[in-house]
């Protein structure tokens, strides 16, 4: 569904101070299926959901969706973001709905779908209260109805829940699976968390440093519903080791990955 072939990333013109962040990166994700990326800080992970959401153009290469190549971002296409960036003098209601106005479709079964949403992300009673109302988790929860708002075919996370404190962060990724469930769609998910990456992922992509490259794919074959105490699995611990010897074993360095 998603085919990107030979794309790369150069900020500004290389040799002149510029920065090649991503190079040679082909990678093909299936409808539905849920990828997630690690790799080092500065690998070029967020630059690559970027390329996808269309909000930058690649240097090189190319990026399609369903065969028409991403130049814009694209209305079957969710975005969530590490901070929740919400409209502070908007209620949550209307900022999940945003989406929707903006592409001129507020329209009462919109409304019905943000209820619904806003209901499973355990948020329904706040709808009409302003986003400083709400504590951190709260808001990236409604960041997350706002970007199903449209029911996208794919959702783009980078980091979204790496601001939240670690017994938020189990439930939400649990929450964020659960509503797959009920309505599966391609993630694409950015995480320095390699149990989040673990737990979420049918793969995951491993990216090496600077510029970044796919260093390996790796399948991750736990049987679903997933949670957290799937950690002593022997499937999520080859998982998590390989993705620990790709990440630490070639640098030997301490990379902001959590472990
Ligand atoms: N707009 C930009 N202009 C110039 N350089 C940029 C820009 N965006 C990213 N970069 C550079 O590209 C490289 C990759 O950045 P990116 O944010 O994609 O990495 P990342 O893997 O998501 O990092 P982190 O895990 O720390 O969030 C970095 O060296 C960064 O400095």
């Amino acid at each position: 569904m998603i085919e990107i072939s030979g794309a790369g990333q150069v900020f500004g013109s290389v040799g002149n101070g510029g920065v090649r962040a991503l190079d040679g990166i082909d990678l093909s994700i299936r409808d539905r299926e849920i990828v997630t990326l690690v790799g080092p800080s500065g690998c070029g992970k967020s630059t690559l959901l970027r390329l996808i959401s269309g909000l930058v153009p690649p240097s090189e290469g190319s990026i399609t969706i369903n065969g028409e190549r991403v130049t814009a971002p694209r209305q079957d296409t969710g975005i969530v973001f590490q901070a929740p960036t919400l409209l502070p003098w908007a209620t949550i209601m209307e900022n999940v709905m945003f989406p929707s106005t903006i592409m001129g479709r507020a329209d009462d079964a919109a409304r019905r779908r943000a209820k619904d949403l806003l209901a499973v992300a355990g948020i329904a009673d706040f709808a009409d209260h302003r986003p400083r109302q709400l504590s951190g988790g709260m808001q990236q929860r409604a960041a997350i109805c706002r970007a199903l708002v449209h029911d996208p075919g794919i959702l783009l996370m980078d980091e979204p829940f790496g601001a939240l404190d670690a017994l938020t962060r189990e439930i939400m990724t649990i929450e964020l699976l659960r509503i797959w469930a009920n309505a599966p769609k391609t993630i694409i998910f950015v995480t320095h968390s390699i149990p989040e990456a673990v737990i979420l992922a049918d793969r995951v992509v491993v990216m090496s440093p600077r510029p970044g490259r796919i260093a390996e794919i790796i399948d991750v074959d736990l049987p679903r519903p997933r949670d957290f105490a799937m950690s002593g699995h022997p499937e999520f611990q080859r998982c998590a080791g390989r993705i620990r010897e790709l990440i630490f074993g070639e640098q030997g360095a301490r990379f902001d990955v959590e472990h």
